[in-house]
């Protein structure tokens, strides 16, 4: 049984999303999802949806066998935890994977990190193109007012 991680945001799910977590989900036999808490996240804006509520929206997936959510102070604890075979790292996400395994060896942990290196194209397959839409909508609602 070769389990597979994936994590992310998902902040207003969308396509990309599903494809992604489709293609990790075929990197093995069972699909986990550490969804990122808000407060572990900086290189961007902070989701608006809580973190329980992501977690909930993400464990219903049909591709989805578990979502959790991640810790709150290190991203290794739920590897620790979960124990996966490989960790399928999102075509954007910033972790160099030599890095990653390295960091994961010094703490004992086995775990493969794999580049789902492709993407879903779309016209809003983004959060952030989701959330400046919304804001032109407003604008333009309000320039008509
Ligand atoms: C192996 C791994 C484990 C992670 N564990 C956690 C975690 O425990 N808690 C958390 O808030 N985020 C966790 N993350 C998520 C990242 O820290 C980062 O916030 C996340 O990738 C959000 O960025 P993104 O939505 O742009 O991908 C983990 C990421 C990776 C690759
Ligand atoms: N269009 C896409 N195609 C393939 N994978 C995607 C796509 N969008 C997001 N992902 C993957 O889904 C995971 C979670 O992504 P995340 O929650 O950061 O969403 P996002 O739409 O990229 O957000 P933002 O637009 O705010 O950066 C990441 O591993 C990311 O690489």
């Amino acid at each position: 049984m070769v389990r597979v991680i994936a994590t992310g945001t998902f902040d207003l799910l969308h396509p990309g999303h599903i494809f992604y977590l489709t293609k990790a989900r075929e990197l093995g036999d069972e699909l986990y999802v550490v969804v990122a808490r808000g407060s572990m996240i900086r290189h961007k804006p902070k989701p608006v949806i809580p973190d329980e509520q992501r977690v909930d929206v993400v464990n219903s997936l049909s591709v989805v066998d578990k979502a959790v959510p991640g810790s709150e102070n290190d991203i290794f604890e739920p590897i620790r935890e979960i124990k996966p075979d490989i960790i399928a790292l999102g075509f954007d996400q910033t972790f160099d994977i030599d890095d990653l395994e390295k960091e994961l060896r010094t703490r004992g942990l086995d775990a493969r990190v794999v580049r789902v290196s492709e993407s879903r194209t779309c016209p809003l397959c983004s959060t952030g193109k989701i959330i400046k839409k919304i804001f032109e909508r407003c604008n333009e609602k309000t320039r008509h007012e």
